[in-house]
């Protein structure tokens, strides 16, 4: 018997090639399920105008595609699994997740222009970038930047902006590897949570079998300890905290960065452990930044 899956995406180029990323995969092990594309424009799409902590961070990326899954218009949604929140609803559980694009975050330069001398104007939207980016360059000034990439690179093509910081997992999607300048090691800018990584989000209780592959094979555990850390810390999507983790021959290894806002300033710290505790190497790592960092108690450093 033939099933039509409606897959909820922001309509965006890169949503829209994101989710296709995942259309091909389901096809690939069931050719038999009918697939349709469904796209939806967010708030987070349509309030360029302010910033996005002043309208409540990046869950307004996922808040329509969220009650569409709710009231059943859709089957599945498929997002960037960095602009999620933290909080997971047991209603509209993530499913799946695909293998992790490259995490790192990238320097873009105006087209046809100039050498970058790490001076002038960096556009970058998350808090993230700017604090880790002020540290590698200290002569730059760095200025937000809203909109999709496309919107983004029109702008440093406009010359508003001498140099942009982004994911170098969306530009590659898009086909755009060609713009990107410089790479980011995790040491220069550690990446958010979860960047590179799309999720598949569902409705709970019903059969999502044909999901296997996304279920065993994707970057589920890198993605959970990565999560867990930044949401021990309460870190919202564009708060600073940011964590990156690998799995590397059975052992997982947790890089996160804690913010010290008394400071103004961060510290980096690392935890490694059995990939299927993944979850509580985050947790722990946490635990031990905040009390070595953080205000409640800690050592006074
Ligand atoms: N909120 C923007 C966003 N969400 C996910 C990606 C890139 C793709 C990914 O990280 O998987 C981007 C663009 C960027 O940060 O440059």
């Amino acid at each position: 018997m033939s099933r039509k899956i409606r897959i909820g995406s922001r309509k965006s180029r890169l949503a829209v090639i994101q989710t296709e990323l995942v259309m091909d995969t389901i096809r690939e092990t069931h050719p038999e399920i009918e697939l349709e594309l469904i796209t939806m424009e967010t708030t987070g799409d349509r309030r360029l105008d302010v910033t996005l902590d002043k309208i409540g961070g990046k869950g307004l990326f996922v808040k329509e595609l969220d009650r569409a899954l709710l009231e059943g218009r859709i089957d599945l949604a498929v997002h960037s699994l960095k602009d999620m929140p933290m909080e997971e609803s047991s209603r509209i559980p993530i499913l799946g997740y695909t293998k992790r694009e490259d995490v790192r975050d990238v320097l873009v330069l105006p087209e046809g222009g100039k050498p970058w001398k790490g001076r002038g104007v960096i556009g970058c939207s998350s808090f993230r970038r700017r604090i880790q980016g002020e540290r590698l360059f200290p002569q730059a000034e760095f200025r937000s930047i809203r909109g999709n990439v496309l919107t983004r690179l029109e702008k440093l093509d406009r010359g508003e902006y001498d140099a942009l910081i982004l994911a170098a997992a969306g530009l590659k999607r898009l086909g755009l590897e060609h713009r990107i300048c410089r790479y980011f090691s995790a040491e220069e800018i550690l990446p958010a949570a979860g960047q590179g990584i799309l999720a598949v989000q569902g409705r709970a209780g019903e059969d999502y079998g044909f999901l296997e592959t996304l279920a065993k094979e994707g970057a589920g555990l890198e993605a959970l300890a990565e999560r867990a850390f930044v949401r021990y810390l309460d870190g919202g999507c564009s708060s600073p905290v940011a964590a990156y983790a690998r799995v590397e021959k059975d052992r997982l290894y947790l890089q996160g960065l804690y913010y010290i806002e008394e400071e103004d300033s961060y510290a980096l710290g690392s935890r490694e452990g059995r990939p299927e505790d993944a979850e509580e190497i985050g947790v722990l790592l946490a635990e031990e930044m905040e009390r070595k960092y953080g205000r409640k108690g800690g050592t006074g450093v």
